[in-house]
């Protein structure tokens, strides 16, 4: 009769299988704080809700050393303060070592807080590829109470675009004109090449029938935004890793190999301007984004 068991061998195979791809999914994690795509508290919080998962295994030098601006030295100062031993893994961590970490980092990484009284003048920003136009597009289908704001730009339609509909295609001396006459809320040359802005008079229409407006605009637009319209509610658009952020951009497959790393390079310091927005969405489903985003406009 054949024997049930499973071979020694087989076992250590699957579990050394099981033990690479955790590390994988830990480096994966290290990434998503380094590149700010997730907060150390975000993955804190996903290591003590399930101890057992890649984010529980992990060293808490590990973790550490994952955070912006925190290197060897810095981490067994702050490992010796908070009374945590190096060996300790985040899914391990005492009650009373867990707190002093948290607070920690919210005093060190504060994660943004809403602010209130915000206005009806919705700004969407994020990094390359994060699904800005996809998400825009989702909300001016199924809300169609929010006016999607139409830019003027100096780059060529693509096929299928339409002038007045997905932006206003325009050459350079008119884009001057627009600029010198003060017709644009804000304006800027993105990824080096062309020049993009929002026109002013549609959106304080909107504004004053008590409507709520979508820009979808870079971040260099936002602060501008910001800066003329203080009370503008800026929210930030995040990819639910740096791996779905490259997985995207390299799928869409409408940039080179250097197009792409030149983005994603840009897209590194973009995360790290999160803090300025009012709010931060996850685009993991389009539909989910799209409603969270529509009701910070009601
Ligand atoms: N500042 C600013 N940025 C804009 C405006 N309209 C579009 N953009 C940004 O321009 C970038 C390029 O958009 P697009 O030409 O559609 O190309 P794609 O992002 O490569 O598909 C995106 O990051 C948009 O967010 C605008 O009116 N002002
Ligand atoms: N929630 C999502 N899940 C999976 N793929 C998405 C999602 N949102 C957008 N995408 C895809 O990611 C790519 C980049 O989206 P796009 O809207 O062009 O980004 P952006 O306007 O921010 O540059 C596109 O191929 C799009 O279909």
């Amino acid at each position: 009769m054949a024997d049930s068991r499973t071979p020694p061998e087989v076992d250590r195979v699957a579990a050394s299988r099981r033990a690479v791809a955790a590390r994988r999914e830990r480096a994966a994690l290290k990434n998503d704080v380094a590149t700010r795509v997730i907060t150390p508290q975000e993955l804190l919080r996903r290591a003590l809700d399930a101890p057992t998962s890649p984010a529980g295994a992990m060293r808490i030098t590990e973790f550490l050393t994952s955070v912006p601006a925190i290197g060897a030295g810095k981490r067994d100062r702050i490992l010796s303060d908070l009374g945590i031993s190096p060996v300790k893994r985040l899914g391990g961590l005492g009650a009373r070592q867990r707190e002093a970490l948290r607070a920690f980092l919210d005093t060190r990484f504060p994660e943004p807080a809403p602010r209130s009284g915000r206005s009806r003048l919705l700004v969407l920003a994020g990094p390359t590829a994060v699904g800005k136009g996809t998400v825009a597009a989702h909300i001016k289908e199924h809300h169609p109470d929010i006016h999607l704001s139409v830019s003027a730009t100096t780059r060529a339609p693509r096929p299928g675009e339409v002038h007045g509909e997905h932006y206003y295609f325009v050459d350079d001396a008119e884009f001057d004109r627009l600029v010198a006459e003060g017709e644009l809320l804000e304006w800027a040359t993105v990824h080096n090449a062309y020049r993009y802005g929002t026109p002013r008079g549609p959106i304080e229409q909107v504004l004053a029938e008590g409507r709520t407006v979508l820009l979808e605009i870079d971040l260099q637009g936002a602060r501008q935004v910001r800066a003329a319209e203080p009370s503008a509610t800026l929210v930030f658009l995040l990819p639910p890793s740096w791996d779905e952020l490259v997985n995207r951009l390299i799928g869409r497959g409408t940039e080179g190999p250097e197009e792409q790393a030149r983005r994603l390079r840009t897209a590194r310091g973009e995360l790290a301007a999160q803090a300025e927005f009012d709010y931060r969405v996850v685009n993991d489903d389009v539909a989910r984004a799209a409603a969270e985003i529509a009701a910070l406009g009601s």
